[in-house]
């Protein structure tokens, strides 16, 4: 299944919890993400980047505008698009293959089909000797990497990735962004992830959102032509280091005097 367009235009979402006053979350957000492409989002903290993958995976209503991918309108969820969190939201009673194997039961496949994807799956995100171990024998890493062979059981061609490697130590963080890469190419799915990390957005990424303090909007938008794997001492990730540094100080000033006027 290859990847489509989305579109996102003049989105804008406003969160009204119910007795509380209301958050203007986004606004006027608007971007194509192209198939395949690998698109990552930076920006200060409470700026709208969960609120925006909840919206693109379909999990909450969008206040104003709209998002559409090959054209439809995306109204709610779809096996199209998988989610996947800072920590790994894996069921702790069920052994990892049966964990990826799940989704695909859902989705009316028979057992020995799913059985059989889901131990193709994890052999190929290295998980081949522990299928029958449950999430809490794993590692941090392992766990993510069994997130996202469950992720790509349902062949999604949009996978959104919510600071995936933020729990993780910086070594196994820099593996991990590595394995993402491969699996990227191998799927030709479409990623958007938000990152906090600067470094991580320059590895990753094809273009670089980058917010503004909230209401979250496009500050600006900054590809990425440097070929991978991207080493950290070359000089133009230098400057792209600091473009970025320089691009958030200002943002991320804002919202912290406007957290601080709360
Ligand atoms: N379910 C909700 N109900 C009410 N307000 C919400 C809800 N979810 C998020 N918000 C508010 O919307 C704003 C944006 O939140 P969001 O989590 O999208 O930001 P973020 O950029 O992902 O932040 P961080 O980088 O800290 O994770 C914040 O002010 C937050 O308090």
């Amino acid at each position: 299944m290859s990847a489509e367009t989305v579109t996102l235009q003049h989105v804008g979402k406003t969160w009204c919890p119910v007795g509380r006053p209301s958050v203007e979350a986004l606004r006027d957000f608007s971007i194509d993400i192209e198939p395949g492409e690998f698109i990552v989002l930076l920006g200060p903290s409470g700026c709208g980047k969960s609120t925006l993958l909840y919206m693109l995976a379909g999990l909450e209503d969008i206040s104003t505008g709209t998002i559409r991918e090959g054209g439809r309108e995306i109204t709610g969820p779809s096996p199209d698009r998988g989610l996947i969190f800072q920590e790994a939201a894996l069921f702790p009673w069920l052994t990892i293959a049966q964990n990826v194997s799940f989704g695909l039961s859902i989705q009316g496949l028979g057992s020995k089909e799913c059985e059989q994807r889901a131990r193709e799956l994890l052999r190929s995100v290295g998980l081949g000797g522990l299928m029958d171990k449950k999430p809490d024998e794993l590692s941090g890493g392992m766990r993510q990497r069994a997130a996202c062979a469950r992720a790509l059981a349902m062949r999604p061609k949009l996978l959104m990735m919510d600071e995936p490697f933020a729990a993780l130590d910086v070594q196994t963080r820099a593996k991990m962004q590595d394995f993402l890469l491969q699996l990227w190419q191998d799927s030709g799915a479409s990623i958007v992830l938000v990152t906090h990390s600067i470094d991580e957005a320059i590895a990753l990424a094809d273009r670089v959102v980058v917010f503004t303090a909230r209401p979250g909007t496009v500050k600006t938008i900054v590809p990425i032509d440097i070929p991978r794997p991207r080493a950290s001492r070359d000089p133009r990730v230098h400057e792209l280091r600091d473009q970025f540094t320089e691009l958030l100080a200002d943002e991320v000033d804002r919202a912290f005097a406007e957290q601080e006027a709360l």
